[in-house]
């Protein structure tokens, strides 16, 4: 074969600044390109090999060889594929390769983010050129009597080939790197590169430093077998990571290794979901639920995305479902169009069916474990709830395949469906009606002035109503009162929570929530007769005008009722609506931060069948009764959260006054 020249027909001056450009951050991603084009010349060989056309020695041991030589400041990648011929080199390397960079880089001149070219995909064996200023090929091509080729280019612009000198079928690439790439000659440097992304590569890959001493002649008289077992080099890789098997084949003791292997926690995850499809698409993978340590850990995961078993990268949200990246895992998907923009991406309908089929496998393998394990399904909610609460959120149809498997904690400690929750509630008022129809006049007794507001409360009155608790300690009255009513309540403490209920309520126009301390239930109440109405009615008018002089509230919400429990005097509600928009604006950092919990919405309910409401009462004139007044307003109060200090001061001050009336 005579020398052959040519040359990239680009205009030199943008092709330099582009590429440097390209993949400013990961330019070691050429290490992943050169490696591959290696396994799938192996692959392709293989297959011949499996059609009858080509006949391989049987003890042929397939591999990628990855060399470096760092006094010459060189690394290459060698394996014992295809390899190519003169007119493979020509059509590949000259034409493909170098049109596709042509093509590569007149799409991407004017593009300023990396981010925009997903997996970088598309320039393979010419980015060898981000990294190397002469890049040198010798191959001989698997076919009868097919002549080595040797084919160099110096920066990427121009070529020469010529008749080589390589007697094994295969091809080396040798990168003689540029100054700002000498990293790549260094041992620790490139191994940390084939982990990153060759770690499951299909064909074997090795590693060898042609500068590292020979030490063959070392530990002569060693027993022989024993030695040659100890120094046989192992591959860097694994070929077959667990995700290619079939579930059937894999044991738990597996899973957990690899979860702690590719992962690096060593906290056991709590369960897996191994996903396997060849149809429509192909599509492996593993998903970890991850455990959760304690509830101010942030989630923090990470779903690795491989083609082929080459990796791409992590946390693809167009491939992945948002609420999965909390999730730790791989996914390993051969289809995936990868050298297009990420705005294409997300614009594939290929793409959204992964996505969605991910979702769905997920949904179904959580109400698997509902129906048939529901004991370890309860066990894991505390700590997968939130995945699944954040996932509703996010994402509709899982909203809609987990919406009857979601389970709330209630006051027995019992987990149970807000169905469930409904049947009870509503048995419950059944029973209580039942009670309340031995005097139904009395329910026809209304007015017309109030008979608008009537109609809206019978609206939300046909809710049931989901009361919850958001801190067992801070709401512990509230609980005991609803434990001695014979009532239920759900605990919802975590932070996804606040945000899932108005979902849950949105979803699901029937309920609605309110927190344990947002208001006085009928439960409470004690039976009320047509003339107590009236009195309770003139008694909140005149403690309402009281307990605003003498506090200084002029906005204080203040109610008189009959409580069932005589010994609870004060209790302080909070609407539930203003405590949710003091919440959002605390979330969201907006708005006062003054006395912050009580800027609205509270309501101060005296019961009147406890004595001292009944004193004051009778006796609003009485030289003690604003002494009374702070008194209970405080008690409530601090059944909620504690005193703000100078209240704190003045409540340990009156307390002290009251003793000392009690010693006189
Ligand atoms: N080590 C090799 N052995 C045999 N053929 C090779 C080798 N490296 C490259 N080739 C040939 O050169 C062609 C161009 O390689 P290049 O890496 O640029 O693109 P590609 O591998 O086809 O696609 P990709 O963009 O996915 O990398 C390959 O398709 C292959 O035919």
């Amino acid at each position: 074969m005579s020398t052959e020249r040519g040359n990239l027909s680009i205009n030199s001056e943008n092709i330099f600044p582009i590429i440097k450009k390209w993949l400013y951050s990961d330019h070691d991603i050429f290490v992943r390109e050169l490696i591959s084009n290696g396994c799938d010349a192996i692959t392709k060989l293989k297959k011949l090999e499996i059609m009858g056309e080509a006949d391989i020695p049987e003890d042929t041991h397939y591999k990628v060889v990855v060399t470096i030589n760092p006094e010459e400041k060189t690394i290459c990648f060698s394996d014992n594929g295809v390899g190519m011929t003169a007119e493979e080199v020509k059509e590949y390397i000259n034409q493909i390769a170098f049109s596709g960079a042509k093509k590569f880089i007149e799409t991407y001149k004017d593009k300023a983010s990396d981010d925009q070219i997903i997996g970088h995909f598309g320039l393979g064996f010419y980015s060898a050129f981000m990294v190397a200023d002469k890049v040198t090929i010798n191959t001989l091509s698997w076919q009868k009597d097919a002549a080595p080729v040797y084919w160099e280019s110096e920066g990427g612009l121009e070529y020469e080939m010529r008749e080589g000198s390589r007697s094994e079928r295969g091809t080396d690439i040798t990168l003689h790197l540029n100054e700002d790439s000498y990293e790549f000659s260094n041992e620790y440097r490139v191994k940390e590169v084939i982990n990153k992304y060759c770690s499951f590569m299909p064909v074997e890959i090795y590693f060898e430093n042609a500068n590292a001493p020979k030490e063959k002649e070392k530990d002569k008289d060693k027993d022989k077998d024993k030695k040659a077992e100890d120094e046989a080099p192992k591959p860097l890789n694994d070929t077959t990571p667990l995700w290619t098997k079939h579930p059937n084949d894999c044991t738990e003791e597996e899973y957990k290794k690899f979860y702690r292997e590719v992962f690096h926690d060593y906290k056991e995850p709590l369960f897996w979901i191994h996903l396997n499809m060849d149809y429509p698409f192909n599509l492996k993978g593993i998903l970890y639920f991850p455990k959760i340590n304690t509830e101010y850990d942030s989630i923090e995961g990470v779903i690795k995305l491989y083609s082929n078993q080459v990796f791409i990268a992590d946390n693809i949200k167009e491939v992945t479902p948002e609420f999965l990246m909390l999730l730790k895992g791989v996914i390993d998907c051969p289809d995936l169009p990868l050298n297009v923009s990420r705005s294409a991406l997300q614009n594939d309908g290929f793409v959204r069916k992964i996505s969605d089929y991910i979702t769905k496998k997920v949904a179904d393998k959580l109400s698997g474990m509902y129906k048939v394990e529901r004991e370890n399904y309860e066990n894991f909610w505390d700590d997968i709830s939130p995945f699944i609460k954040f996932g509703c959120l996010k994402d509709d149809k899982f909203s809609d395949k987990m919406k009857d498997f979601i389970i709330y904690k209630n006051l027995e400690g019992k987990y149970i469906t807000l169905d469930d929750y409904i049947e009870a509630a509503k048995s419950k008022s059944f029973d209580d009606k039942k009670e309340e129809d031995k005097s139904t006049d009395e329910g026809k007794e209304k007015t017309d002035s109030s008979s608008t507001e009537d109609d809206q409360e019978l609206k939300e009155d046909e809710k049931v109503t989901v009361y919850y608790i958001t801190d067992e300690k801070q709401q512990s009255q509230y609980i005991n009162m609803f434990k001695e009513a014979g009532l239920d309540a759900v605990y919802l403490t975590h932070n996804i929570d606040q945000p899932f209920i108005t979902h849950v309520e949105y979803k699901n126009q029937k309920v609605r929530f309110m927190r344990i301390d947002a208001d006085i239930t009928d439960s409470f109440r004690d039976e009320t007769k047509k003339k107590d109405k009236k009195l309770l009615k003139n008694n909140t008018e005149a403690m309402t005008k009281l307990f605003r002089k003498v506090l200084g509230k002029e906005k204080l919400e203040v109610k008189v009722e009959k409580l069932k429990n005589d010994k609870v005097s004060s209790v302080i509600t909070l609407s539930e609506e203003s405590r949710r928009m003091q919440d959002m604006m605390r979330m969201y950092n907006m708005g006062a931060m003054d006395d912050s919990m009580f800027a609205g919405g509270e309501t101060l309910v005296l019961n009147a069948n406890h004595k001292l409401v009944q004193y004051i009462i009778a006796n609003e004139n009485s030289e003690h009764t604003p002494m009374i007044c702070e008194q209970l307003y405080d008690l409530a109060y601090l059944s909620h959260k504690p005193l703000e200090p100078e209240a704190m001061t003045r409540f340990i001050q009156r307390s002290n006054e009251i003793m000392l009336l009690l010693a006189q």
